[in-house]
């Protein structure tokens, strides 16, 4: 049984259809991310697998448990650890009094524990709170049950860098212990350091579910080399090169000087890539990872062309 299951889900908020017949497993045990731009409707998924809010239409499951089925999903949540975006405590309790609170419904075992890791102020009111320890106080509290499945809404926004980096090696470490983690985000640097597989969802549709590796190995290369003289954009005739960038770079005025340095993000064989390149009397050349944030623009960018180019990828 897949620890969250998501079938046919739809929200339609009346002037916004916030989740579109969106449709993915999270598999027992595996840290999956969700992810997608603001108002990409990650919230409103997360809500209805929390049963805050129905779907519109279709539905879906949380340790078995059918969402739209109150006692089913109150039964389960017992099992779940839950970190809402903006948690909002009582403004008026302290730390400690809103995790006894918690602890009174569903546990604590691991409350000490995690208060030695992720250390909010307990003694203080809530109110007085700066936004990162809410966060980290959210975090006990989502843990300190022993949960089997934890579902979190952009987990690290508010951390520090270290406390995110600490809240990253805690999340692999849980996953190693067998918890499922689901956490939303648009950190494409988080998701690739945590995440098994993620799901990507724009305008209320999925538009991919794959894994971190898959989506990392379509991220393609960076490629810049420099060559003597000019060079004409037609010369950049390969498949899988896309935006060159050509500049020229040194002495202008020099003709015997000229340089020309171009760049491209490159998705195709890198065979091909080689006797491209060798057509060239290179002065210079690197080819790098391509930073994710360039596969996400093709995910994300409105520019239809950007969208529909998957071929190629
Ligand atoms: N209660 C509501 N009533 C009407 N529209 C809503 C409601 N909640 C969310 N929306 C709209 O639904 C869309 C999806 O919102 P949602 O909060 O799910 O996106 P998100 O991906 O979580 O965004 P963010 O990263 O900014 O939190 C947005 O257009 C939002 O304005």
């Amino acid at each position: 049984m897949s620890a969250i299951e998501v079938s046919g889900l739809t929200k339609d908020y009346g002037d916004v259809l916030a989740n579109d017949d969106v449709e993915f497993d999270v598999e027992a045990g595996e840290v999956f991310g969700y992810l997608g731009p603001n108002g990409a409707g990650k919230t409103t998924t997360i809500r209805t697998l929390m049963g805050f809010q129905s779907p519109t239409d279709g539905t879906a499951t949380v340790l078995g448990a059918d969402v739209r089925e109150e006692s089913e999903l109150v039964a389960a949540k017992r099992r779940i650890g839950y970190l809402p975006a903006n948690p909002a405590f009582d403004e008026t309790a302290t730390g400690r009094e809103v995790l006894d609170l918690h602890a009174s419904i569903k546990g604590d075992e691991r409350r000490e524990e995690l208060l030695e890791l992720f250390e909010p102020p307990l003694d203080r009111p809530i109110r007085d709170y700066s936004t990162g320890n809410v966060q980290k106080l959210g975090l006990v509290q989502a843990f300190m049950h022993d949960p089997d499945l934890v579902v979190m809404d952009e987990p690290t926004s508010g951390l520090d860098p270290l406390l995110q980096r600490r809240f990253n090696e805690f999340v692999r470490e849980e996953r190693d212990r067998g918890t499922t983690v689901f956490l939303s985000s648009h950190v494409l640097s988080e998701v690739r350091q945590i995440c098994d597989r993620v799901g990507i969802i724009r305008e209320g549709r999925m538009v991919a579910v794959e894994t971190v590796a898959d989506l990392l190995g379509r991220s393609g290369k960076s490629v810049h080399f420099r060559v003597a003289g000019d060079i004409d954009p037609e010369e950049i005739d390969l498949a899988g090169a896309h935006d060159p960038v050509i500049e020229r770079v040194e002495a202008p005025d020099d003709e015997a000087r000229r340089v020309t340095e171009v760049s491209f993000t490159y998705t195709g064989d890198v065979n091909e890539l080689a006797d491209f390149l060798a057509g060239f009397d290179l002065l210079e050349f690197d080819v790098e990872e391509a930073p994710l944030e360039d596969v996400f623009m093709r995910f994300y960018g409105d520019d239809e062309s950007e969208q529909s180019d998957g071929g190629d990828r």
